[in-house]
């Protein structure tokens, strides 16, 4: 079997959106945008899809959201001509020679997350050509069905996050994410507001369910070091990117702060970047995404890594490329869920452009032995709603 073509196409979304509100989530840019211009940074409103189609027909799909349009032309220019021709079950060899050859400018970001949306499309390859899910490629399945959090509860109106909480508690959720709306930028005030939302979640879902706090790289060390003391008593499962992803030495030393494990690894890329968050004991939970680490090549290496270091891993995002890598380790415990809602952040666009995502049922997920692949397939009932770019 050999490699045809590469296609890697961009949906960019032209439909509806929710604009998100004021103090949604605390952000890097907090402490150098004003207030309206931080929002800016969730507006993951693009997609970049690749089709890679095989010799004798079998079309396997990938995908990147990081910077979607600069990820399409890495994999035009750069990668595409690197696996054109060459087998597919060959995939060590072929994620080294996208990753050294463009080593001296693609380490981490943009270029691994294209990396990792190419090597998304040859796994769905490999699994269909044999008629079994990637999973069953990678360690089969070792869980009956697969723990999944809710994640959403960005700030906004206190009321309105406490009524969140309890519909998804009612829908049979025990864990429970929520982001920060402040941070340093925010004074005093932003503490208490920040407390205030723990208190209030945790008045819904009681301390029988688990909840977990997210700064998304909003906060720094400084002020990271006042808030853990005063979270301690809302007893968070993690606490998640406190400061920014480069701060390494910021993470280690929050990390053996206090009682409350901090998670991180969405904003880092390949089996080295997690080799030294773990050596430098900077996380307690480790959260690559698959289509941006490396695709399932690089995270299946460092489900090992972090099985050896019995740091538990709970893949950034609730999409199908992160299920598998979940369902076939002892390493991965649980899921994150993003279920599918009016297009705001954009985490939930995945829904929009593929079908086969699996519906979380009373905090599960289920994984099919029989569907070949990733178990996705391009949805068209939306398609009149994104602009496609070739
Ligand atoms: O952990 C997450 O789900 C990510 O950080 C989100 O995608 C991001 O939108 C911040 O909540
Ligand atoms: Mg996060």
């Amino acid at each position: 079997m050999k490699i045809k073509s590469v296609r890697a196409r961009v949906y960019e979304w032209k439909g509806k959106t929710v604009p998100p509100q004021g103090n949604f989530c605390s952000n890097a840019m907090d402490l150098v945008y004003s207030k309206t211009e931080t929002m800016s940074t969730f507006r993951f409103h693009s997609w970049t899809v690749v089709e890679i189609e095989t010799d004798d027909g079998i079309v396997g799909l990938g995908n990147v959201a990081l910077a979607p349009k600069i990820a399409k032309a890495i994999i035009d220019e750069y990668l595409a001509p690197l696996v054109i021709g060459q087998d597919p079950w060959d995939y060590e060899y072929l994620w080294q020679r996208m990753y050294r050859s463009t080593h001296a400018w693609g380490r981490k970001g943009v270029t691994m997350a294209a990396i990792s949306a190419v090597d998304l499309a040859i796994w769905d390859i490999l699994g269909k050509s044999v008629n079994k899910p990637v999973f069953k490629l990678l360690g089969g399945r070792t869980k009956e069905k697969i723990p999944c959090y809710y994640s959403k509860l960005y700030r906004t109106d206190i009321q309105e996050m406490q009524d969140e909480a309890q519909k998804f508690l009612d829908q049979g959720f025990t864990m429970f994410k929520s982001r920060f709306g402040y941070g340093p930028a925010h004074g005093t005030q932003g503490v208490k507001e920040n407390l205030k939302a723990v208190e209030a979640l945790r008045e819904v879902i009681g301390y029988d369910n688990d909840l977990m706090l997210e700064c998304y790289m909003g906060w720094n060390l400084e002020y990271a070091k006042r808030m853990l003391p005063k979270l301690e008593k809302f007893q968070p499962r993690w606490v998640e990117e406190p400061v920014i992803a480069d701060d390494i030495d910021g993470y280690a030393e929050l990390n053996q702060l206090t009682s409350i494990p901090i998670s991180g690894g969405e904003h880092e890329f390949s089996l080295y970047g997690f080799k030294q968050l773990l050596e430098r004991k900077a996380v307690s939970v480790v959260q690559y995404d698959t289509n941006r680490v490396g695709g399932i090549t690089a995270a299946h290496k460092i489900n090992a890594l972090c099985e050896s270091y019995s740091v538990p891993v709970v893949p950034h995002a609730g999409q199908m490329h992160n299920y598998h890598l979940t369902m076939s380790s002892m390493a991965s415990p649980m899921s994150e869920y993003f279920p599918m809602f009016d297009v705001e952040v954009g985490n939930e666009l995945f829904y929009y452009i593929f079908d086969g995502e699996p519906v979380a049922e009373n905090g599960f997920l289920q994984l099919d032995d029989n569907t070949p692949g990733l178990g996705l397939t391009l949805k068209t009932e939306f398609l009149d709603q994104f602009n496609i770019i070739e």
